[in-house]
């Protein structure tokens, strides 16, 4: 255990703000941990769960004198935050965050950063369906990768210390371009919950219409998207909203290969489909059996990092919704 930072402040404390508090207390990582919400309901909570030291409604007095700041907001949050905090940052402070889209953050944010502050977007692949601060757990980081963004004018002796905080969280780090990042996480997580929404309101609407019996006989796969769909749909919005490009880019990628399968099954092509189930389930053997299940996608990059280990994406953990 060492100190890897003073004070750290977080704006935001939901499952993603709740867990690196959990993370960092239990590793030893910080000092002092600062937390600022919008809301009081919220900011109780915090503090009932002892998640922190301080707390506050003004995120300028969360940051003052901190040497890393992490916004765990909302993306669509993000700039009135900024306005906020930053005439009250540290010169030599890192701020960070953890949306899951990187590169709206860097053109609503960057303009603002003042002078000798490091700005390091980040982004845990770390998550669950759950929000608010009871949602939050210590492990949740563990075995997970973490993305980091760094613009080149970064010092990288400060993206260093940042990586080093992950780590010490439990995660891999890797650095990538935002717009690298929007593009890998578009196909592989926003798209995903976009079907899930879309699958789970599709059968609701059914169910609706006919009275039917679909949702009570639904067997697992159904369930499974059921999971995704109750994802925090204020944070799901922003998602969708800051990273339109990307999205509409890869959803264009899959909605032709939805056409291909749809073909597949209007003309019934039986060697069609067989070939193309064969070569996902092959897929997901390889993942599984590289021991990479949790890793990075890398889209034909190499990992400088080793695989991480075999834990599931998503624990099933209980927690409670946002104030
Ligand atoms: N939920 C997930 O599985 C993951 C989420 N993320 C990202 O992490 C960020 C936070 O997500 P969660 O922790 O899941 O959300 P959450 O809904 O659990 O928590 C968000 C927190 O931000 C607070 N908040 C909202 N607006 C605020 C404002 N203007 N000022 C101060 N506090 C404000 C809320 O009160 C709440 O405490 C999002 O940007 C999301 O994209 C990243 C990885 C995984
Ligand atoms: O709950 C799930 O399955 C997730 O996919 C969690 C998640 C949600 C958003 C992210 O940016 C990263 C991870």
């Amino acid at each position: 255990m060492s100190v890897h930072f003073r004070k750290l402040a977080l704006i935001g404390i939901g499952l993603i703000g709740s867990s690196i508090a959990l993370a960092a207390r239990r590793q030893g990582l910080v000092e002092v941990i600062s937390i600022a919400t919008r809301k009081q309901d919220t900011l109780d909570e915090a503090r009932e769960l002892g998640l922190g030291d301080i707390y506050t409604l003004d995120a300028a007095e969360a940051v003052r004198g901190a040497d890393l700041v992490v916004i765990c907001t909302p993306v669509g949050a993000y700039e009135g935050v900024m306005q906020a905090i930053a005439p009250a940052l540290e010169p030599g402070a890192i701020l960070s965050d953890v949306g899951s889209v990187k590169g709206h953050v860097v053109k609503t944010l960057a303009p603002l950063i003042p002078d000798g502050v490091s700005f390091i977007p980040g982004h845990p692949l770390a998550g669950t369906e759950h929000s608010g601060p009871s949602a939050g757990f210590a492990e949740l980081f563990a075995g997970r990768w973490c993305v980091l963004t760094p613009g080149p004018e970064v010092d990288p002796i400060k993206t260093e210390k940042l990586a080093g905080f992950w780590r010490a969280m439990g995660s891999q780090v890797e650095s990538m371009d935002a717009a690298h990042h929007d593009m890998v996480l578009a196909i592989t997580s926003h798209i995903p919950h976009l079907v899930a929404y879309n699958i789970v309101g599709t059968v609701a609407d059914l169910e609706a219409a006919t009275q039917s019996e679909v949702i009570k006989f639904s067997a697992s796969g159904f369930r499974d998207f059921t999971r995704i769909a109750a994802s925090d749909p204020v944070m799901w919005r922003d998602v969708f909203l800051t990273n339109r490009d990307a999205v509409l880019e890869m959803l264009g990628r899959f909605s032709e290969d939805l056409s291909i399968l749809q073909r597949a099954v209007r003309t019934g092509d039986g060697p069609a489909l067989e070939a193309m189930f064969t070569r996902t389930r092959a897929i997901r053997r390889s993942i599984i059996s590289a021991g990479q299940e949790t890793a990075a996608p890398d889209f034909g990059r190499q990992h400088e990092a080793p695989p991480a280990p075999e834990t599931p994406f998503v624990r099933e953990h209980g927690g409670g919704d946002d104030a």
